[in-house]
């Protein structure tokens, strides 16, 4: 017999030594990062990191987010929650990954840990579920905060790896040639690079016919690591090197990802725009205003941008009482690339008597033309046609939302999907316009791969 959830939270008081009183939660959440069945969203160390379930839901569709929506209203109001905190992420939480297109096989999916650590400005909480129908006690709570930290102290030791060079024949072929101390192989995906480029120069001439005004096409390519994939230390690697980033991980899918496609608190909803990027290898050395010059400079970038912001603030519009962007964007840096980037803040109208939960603003907003293209049903027309694959959860919505209707949804870019205990796929893309060039496409992908290659321990 199934019984209502019944949750808890509980106050942890600041990170760091001796400050608990039930075992150190680390400053960086990270840190507790171990097993398959943890799930996570972390910024800056900050964020929260699920462990096991308590409630799974599976869907797939054109309407998975309204379904999505339905099944966690109908949990929440069945649920005992007590929540002395109250802040966005306690209470009871679902993680979630959605895929990109309403055609995919692939389920997306909300996930209610059994056990939820979460910091935000320097103190902790946690929150137990539990579905036999008791109530957790604190005490309860404290004992599984306890084990998460012993099980991720035994968990991650000693960093296993070493780099390994990928030398990669054509880019596109075998890796792990004579300089390889590990088996570890980078293949192609769908596309080798050749048919990819032939993509983009289709995707050029359909644009240029008059099709279409942008289009975003992406890639896959596979990395065989036979000693395994150590998902934990794949999302350690890049907390650390992506520091500004979101790193999720939820089930098979793991990444870093520098666009926010919606981030709801109360009634205020924040997006991160990025279209535009630039190689930071191909900057090194040209003076500080190079990325600048070529980025906020170039009306290639500029346009492609521009048809970014218009997609989500014309979408976003319906839910708002008030938005604001700046009028130029900024040049957001990270270790691999620069992107030209917006930030987007609106004050979320009341629709129908509600204010919109964030599943509610992803259904509206998804897929952004930073990711799809303009128009979008055209776009998302032709991405079938030409890129050979299905995206799965690639650039679709990742995240998580509380039972408050805040929640976090970044767009799941530069990551992969665990495929088997070996095997990754890894998937980039790029915003295709009228003055688009195959190769320079192609390079950028690189690029973009850059974060997961690197947690991964291949070089490139
Ligand atoms: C589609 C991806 O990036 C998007 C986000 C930022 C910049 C992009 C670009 O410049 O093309 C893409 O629109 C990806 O990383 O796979």
């Amino acid at each position: 017999m199934s019984h209502p959830l019944r949750a808890l939270t509980v106050d942890l008081g600041p990170t760091g030594p001796g400050t608990t009183g039930q075992g150190d939660v680390p400053d960086d959440l990270a840190a507790l990062l171990g097993g398959a069945d943890t799930q996570c969203w972390i910024r800056r160390g900050e964020g929260q990191v699920g462990f096991g379930a308590v409630a799974r839901f599976t869907v797939t569709g054109p309407e998975r987010f309204i379904e999505a929506e339905a099944w966690w209203k109908h949990l929440v109001i069945e649920a005992d929650i007590e929540d002395p905190v109250q802040h966005p992420g306690t209470g009871l939480v679902a993680f979630g990954s959605f895929a990109f297109s309403k055609t995919s096989p692939f389920l997306s999916r909300l996930i209610v840990p059994e056990l939820v650590v979460g910091i935000r400005d320097g103190r902790a909480w946690a929150t137990l579920a539990a579905a036999d129908g008791r109530r957790p006690s604190e005490t309860e709570v404290r004992g599984a905060v306890v084990r998460a930290l012993a099980d991720r102290t035994r968990g991650t030791g000693a960093t296993r790896r070493t780099t390994a060079r990928a030398d990669l024949a054509g880019g596109n072929g075998q890796a792990g040639g004579r300089a390889a101390r590990r088996p570890v192989r980078l293949g192609p995906g769908s596309l080798g690079e050749q048919r990819w480029m032939h993509a983009v120069s289709s995707g050029v001439g359909r644009i240029a016919a008059g099709e279409l005004e942008k289009l975003v096409l992406a890639r896959d390519i596979v990395v065989e690591d036979g000693a395994g994939i150590d998902r934990g230390e794949v999302l350690r690697r890049l907390s650390s090197a992506y520091w500004d980033t979101w790193v999720y991980g939820v089930d098979g899918l793991v990444g870093a990802t520098p666009e926010m496609l919606i981030q709801v608190e109360g009634r205020t909803a924040q997006a991160r725009v990025l279209a535009g990027t630039l190689d930071r290898r191909d900057a090194f050395g040209k003076g500080e205003d190079y990325p600048a010059r070529v980025l906020a400079g170039s009306a290639k970038q500029r346009h492609e941008h521009d048809i970014a912001i218009q997609s989500l603030t014309v979408a976003l519009e319906p839910f708002s009482d008030a938005m604001n962007a700046h009028d130029e964007p900024f040049i957001l840096e990270l270790p691999n690339v620069f992107h030209l980037a917006s930030d987007v803040k609106a004050e979320l109208a009341e629709v129908e008597g509600h204010v919109p939960t964030s599943l509610a603003l992803i259904n509206a907003l998804h897929p952004t033309a930073a990711v799809c293209g303009t128009p979008t049903q055209t776009a998302g027309a032709i991405i079938r046609e030409l890129e050979s694959m299905d995206r799965g959860p690639y650039a679709g919505p990742v995240g998580w939302l509380d039972a408050a209707g805040n929640g976090e949804w970044g767009i799941a870019l530069r990551g992969g999907v665990i495929e088997s205990p070996t095997t990754i796929r890894l998937y980039a893309g790029c915003g295709i316009v009228e003055a688009s060039v195959p190769e320079t496409e192609l390079a950028e992908t690189w690029a973009k791969f850059r974060p997961m290659l690197e947690a991964l321990g291949v070089e490139r």
